[in-house]
């Protein structure tokens, strides 16, 4: 680990204005730290969120913070633009059905070198730089995320026949295992999960970075389900912010196509952390600095809160 070092305290006074509006940032944050402590935080970094470096490195200090006021937190990251990028200096194309890619046996080699190889690392990194103590994982690693195969139907519109769609090497989890993380608790270490899982035939399996976050949550009875996106939050068909969204809204949400591609995942991974006892999922702007820090320690949060009601 690489502690940080604290900031060389400045000797310039901020204004009156300044150091009131910071008190009272902090002293409306205590009760949320009360509240929080000792409870598990799931956050997903997503791939569209890592673009900016200032970003990526409040995004590890907020993570740091967590850990420091006792908060745990467990980071399940994305890479889907990395994966693109790098399938595309392959010359190996890649299609998407709601929201997922298609992964044959080369373009799932490609994720997971991707996604467990330097993705991953360059988390952990960062997080270690901040002055936390990160490792980083496979959902391969103690057969943490168990996963089958995925297959979804869509109806052809002109015969209006439902066809199976098969998505290759594209799996679901069907079992966390979840012993590995709780002894990394004890030792006050924060996990960082890459989105791959092993299948019961040893085959290994591309998982939506939402979906493996959402199941991972729920394994380990979290609090708060933070999925880190590069928009506002989850947005009506006028383009407005929905700040919260019940269980039977979003489920609407997917049905009349208000959310369409990537944002499919998203609010189904929401609906059932929900369903499976998470006390609240939210779609969070990761483009806005500190967007965990303003959700878990201030009143409005900054995002799209899925909830029970
Ligand atoms: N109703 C909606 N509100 C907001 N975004 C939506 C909606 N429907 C679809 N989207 C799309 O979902 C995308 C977010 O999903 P995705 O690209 O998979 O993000 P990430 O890589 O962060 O997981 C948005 O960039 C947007 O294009
Ligand atoms: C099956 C599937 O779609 N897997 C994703 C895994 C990465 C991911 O989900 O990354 P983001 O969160 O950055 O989109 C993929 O191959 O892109």
């Amino acid at each position: 680990m690489t502690a940080a070092s604290a900031p060389a305290p400045s000797r310039e006074a901020p204004s009156r204005e300044e150091w009131i509006a910071k008190a009272r940032t902090l002293s409306e944050a205590l009760p949320y730290m009360r509240r929080y402590s000792g409870k598990t935080v799931v956050v997903k970094y997503g791939g569209h969120a890592m673009g900016n470096q200032e970003l990526a490195k409040r995004f590890a200090s907020d993570i740091v913070l967590l850990k420091q006021v006792g908060i745990y937190p467990i980071v399940v990251h994305g890479g889907g633009p990395q994966i693109g990028q790098m399938l595309d200096r392959l010359n190996i194309k890649s299609t998407f059905v709601d929201g997922l890619r298609v992964t044959d046996k080369a373009t799932m080699e490609i994720a997971e070198m991707v996604l467990s190889g330097s993705i991953n690392k360059e988390i952990v990194a960062l997080i270690n730089d901040e002055g936390g103590d990160a490792i980083g994982l496979s959902g391969k690693d103690d057969d943490l995320i168990e996963a089958r195969k995925v297959t979804r139907t869509k109806r052809d519109p002109d015969s209006n026949i439902e066809r199976i769609v098969d998505l290759g090497f594209v799996g679901d989890p069907f079992r966390i295992n979840p012993g590995l993380l709780m002894k990394l608790r004890q030792a006050d270490i924060i996990p960082v999960i890459a989105p791959v899982g092993i299948g019961e035939d040893g085959e290994t399996y591309n998982i939506n970075a939402d979906t493996a976050a959402g199941a991972i949550a729920a394994a380990v009875g979290a609090t708060r389900l933070l999925l880190l996106t590069d928009v506002a939050g989850f947005l009506d068909k006028d383009k407005n912010l929905v700040p919260s969204l019940s269980v039977e809204a979003a489920k609407a949400a997917i049905a009349d196509g208000t959310a369409f591609g990537g944002m499919i995942p998203k609010l189904e991974t929401c609906i059932e952390a929900v369903e499976g006892g998470v006390e609240g999922a939210v779609i969070l702007d990761g483009r806005v600095p500190h967007a965990i820090l303003l959700e878990i320690f201030t009143e409005g949060g900054a995002g799209t809160l899925v909830g029970r009601k």
